[in-house]
């Protein structure tokens, strides 16, 4: 069936969230047919675990461990990278309710620290800070903990080449060539994002949650989260809110409003929410992939058709995520 065929008839009503194996595609079938389990997901759900993603568990073992000393650290020492001082919530450090991605929320309870893509070993010239404009920049990193820098980076690059991986196997779930990303998000404007949600207890408050609904500004994210702690929820067409429970060994991925854009809906950039009151603190690691900043985002062809137009103008990858940007931290009330 084509695209907008498919769309038509898949209504976001899920009661759970598939799990793909994302492992093998060693050859064009095993390949095509993955495509079509990660078309499906994305058509109604717009969310799905992997397995099979090849990121170490020493990998991750260390960044988490960094990440619990770097958050134990006294405020005045993260504030000393606070986001706000470079002008880039993709870089530092952002202390608890600093953005509030839900108007109908107080501020989000977590505090993050954010980076980008960079050699592990530094170039003398980088690149990237002239070439990514308003997204990026050069990262700042903390003096400590040691090995928090490297810890991140191991993670950033595993977890790109994961994100590399699924850009080729969305192109093919769109029937589009592998590459058609690939010259779109060669400066890709990835942004890793480490999370700690202090211990919250008593019911679950719309006024104050970890982070409250939203959809995710770029093209898709891969979630780490942390095995033992349920809190991310995702909101199906029914407005029920569908656990996205941790299972140990997987990432989450899930379609952002970037993807959303391009295929004209057709892939869903699903509402979801972050909270725990469990009495314990949660971490988790984003990473957001989208396109290069001057990238148009616009309508892919296979998914517009009479019935279905174009439901969105065309945009810049920048601009349109600077936008969001200004949204979730300009509208911090930090009290
Ligand atoms: O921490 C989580 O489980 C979700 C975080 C999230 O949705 C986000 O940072 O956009
Ligand atoms: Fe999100």
């Amino acid at each position: 069936m084509s695209l907008v065929g498919s769309a038509a008839v898949l209504d976001g009503a899920f009661d759970s969230i598939p799990v793909i194996d994302i492992g093998d595609t060693f050859t064009p079938e095993r390949k095509a047919a993955l495509a079509h389990e990660i078309r499906n997901a994305c058509m109604n759900v717009g969310f799905f675990y992997v397995t099979g993603h090849g990121i170490p568990q020493e990998t991750i073992d260390n960044l988490l461990a960094v990440m619990e000393v770097y958050f134990s650290l006294p405020l005045e020492t993260k504030m000393k990278l606070f986001h706000r001082e470079f002008g880039s919530s993709c870089r530092g450090y952002a202390p608890l309710l600093d953005s509030n991605v839900d108007p109908a929320n107080r501020g989000d309870l977590h505090e993050a620290f954010a980076a980008g893509l960079e050699e592990l070993l530094p170039k003398e010239n980088d690149e990237k800070g002239a070439n990514d404009s308003g997204m990026a920049g050069a990262n700042v990193w903390p003096s400590e903990p040691a090995g928090f820098r490297e810890a991140c980076l191991n993670y950033c690059h595993a977890a790109t080449g994961v994100g590399k991986l699924l850009f080729r196997l969305f192109a093919l779930a769109l029937d589009l060539p592998e590459t058609y990303f690939e010259d779109k998000s060669k400066n890709s404007a990835t942004v890793m994002r480490t999370i700690h949600y202090p211990p919250q207890t008593g019911p679950i408050s719309d006024d104050i949650v970890g982070v409250g609904a939203h959809s995710d500004a770029q093209c898709f994210t891969m979630l780490w989260q942390q095995p033992g702690i349920q809190a991310l929820q995702v909101l199906n067409s029914k407005k029920q809110w569908i656990d996205a429970t941790p299972i140990p060994g997987t990432l989450v991925i899930n379609i952002g409003d970037q993807l959303a854009r391009w295929t004209n809906d057709i892939f869903r950039s699903t509402v979801h929410r972050a909270t725990s009151n469990t009495g314990v603190p949660r971490y988790s690691v984003p990473l957001f992939f989208g396109t290069d900043y001057h990238v148009p985002i616009e309508a892919i062809p296979s998914c517009v058709s009479a019935d279905r137009p174009p439901k969105y103008e065309s945009i810049t990858a920048g601009d349109y995520l600077h936008k969001r940007l200004q949204e979730a931290y300009g509208s911090t009330r930090p009290s």
